[in-house]
């Protein structure tokens, strides 16, 4: 390998009218993305030139607290800048996709405070997490519809012209019943009536019993009760899926409520937003992101989420995202300034 003076390397040329960065903040880890702003529209996930990528922990303000969350963020872009031989100085656009955002206030806070962090006139965009998964399967297109079925889930929608909207989204307490922590707390509970005779005889008893290690129903109460996290229920959700494929009536159900509830938070958006057009037959996409939409054996739960919408708005065309959500921020970014340029320019 020859060596470079300095400027001359690869990645300083590849970084040769500024980069741009992408951020997907979440509650397991932060993601930040490096891409150069010359670069031609990227048909193709294949086709995006990723400079860097740097990897955090949490930014959820609402799990580690604000100071918390913003010194991670600010490291993991820092990170990344390295990472790509560049700095702060040759940014010029940013969006920070990142979950506990919800409102125009945390928006507003969170632009102020990025402003403070990079010199010159860079743009900064600010979105919702779920935004970043919507353009990570668009290409950075912001039109279109995503349904975030993890240990949470959520239905939000954009149109071409700006217009918001969403369903779900609200936790447990509020009714995510086609969440995976919906589908596993169905379950338990499943469990718990056929035990004390409330319910039908089911094969997630012993289904669930041999996954946890425990020896009766009763012991679910000390194991619910020890560690009541979202996610330590929500791991349950492939034990109820193979409980149905092996044709256990109660889990079939199960799943096929979360199902309907998935299915139903979709329309409601689409039809709030009106994106499958007046008559209801235009195509829209509907980006599918999160482990409980992961295919199975024969249980397919996206399969049958997908199924249920087409019957309401025939249009539905399903995307599972190639690239990562980091990428979709970054290409949202990207678009936003192109479409500024273009504004600036007259054309
Ligand atoms: N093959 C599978 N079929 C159905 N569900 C699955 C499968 N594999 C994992 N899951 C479920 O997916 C959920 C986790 O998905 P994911 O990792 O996307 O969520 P997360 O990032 O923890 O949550 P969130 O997106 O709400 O922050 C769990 O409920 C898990 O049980």
């Amino acid at each position: 390998m020859g060596s470079y003076e300095n400027g001359d390397s690869p990645a300083a040329a590849a970084c040769e009218g500024g980069v741009i960065l992408g951020v997907d903040g979440g509650t397991t880890s932060t993601v930040c993305v490096c891409l150069p702003a010359a670069m031609p529209p990227p048909e193709a996930p294949g086709a995006v030139p990723v400079l860097s990528r740097a990897i955090a922990g949490c930014s959820n303000r609402n799990s580690v607290g604000e100071s918390a969350a913003l010194e991670t963020l600010e490291q993991v872009m820092a990170q990344a800048l390295t990472m790509a031989s560049t700095d702060h100085s040759n940014v010029v656009a940013v969006c920070l996709s990142v979950s506990g955002v919800n409102h125009p206030s945390d928006q507003q806070k969170m632009l102020d405070w990025i402003r403070n962090l990079f010199p010159g006139d860079a743009k900064f965009y600010v979105e919702n997490d779920a935004v970043a998964a919507l353009a990570s399967g668009t290409m950075g297109k912001l039109h279109g519809c995503v349904l975030i079925a993890g240990t949470g889930s959520i239905a939000y929608g954009v149109t071409e012209d700006g217009k918001l909207a969403r369903a779900a989204g609200a936790g447990p307490v509020l009714g995510d019943w086609g969440s995976g922590y919906g589908i596993a707390a169905q379950a338990l509970t499943a469990v718990v009536k056929a035990h004390d005779g409330r319910g039908p005889q089911t094969n997630l008893t012993g289904a669930i019993i041999r996954k946890l290690e425990i020896s009766s129903p009763d012991e679910l109460i000390g194991w619910t009760y020890a560690d009541p996290s979202w996610a330590r229920i929500a791991a349950l959700v492939p034990v109820v899926v193979s409980a149905a494929e092996d044709g256990d009536e109660v889990a079939n159900t199960i799943l096929r409520d979360a199902v309907q509830e998935l299915a139903d938070s979709v329309v409601a958006v689409v039809r709030r937003l009106a994106l499958c057009g007046e008559d209801g037959k235009d195509q829209f996409p509907l980006v599918l992101v999160g482990g409980v939409l992961e295919g199975n054996k024969k249980w397919n739960i996206s399969g049958e989420v997908i199924k249920c919408i087409s019957k309401v708005f025939p249009g539905v065309h399903a995307i599972r995202p190639e690239v990562e959500p980091a990428i979709g921020a970054a290409l949202l970014a990207w678009s936003h300034l192109l479409k500024e340029l273009k504004l600036e320019n007259g054309s």
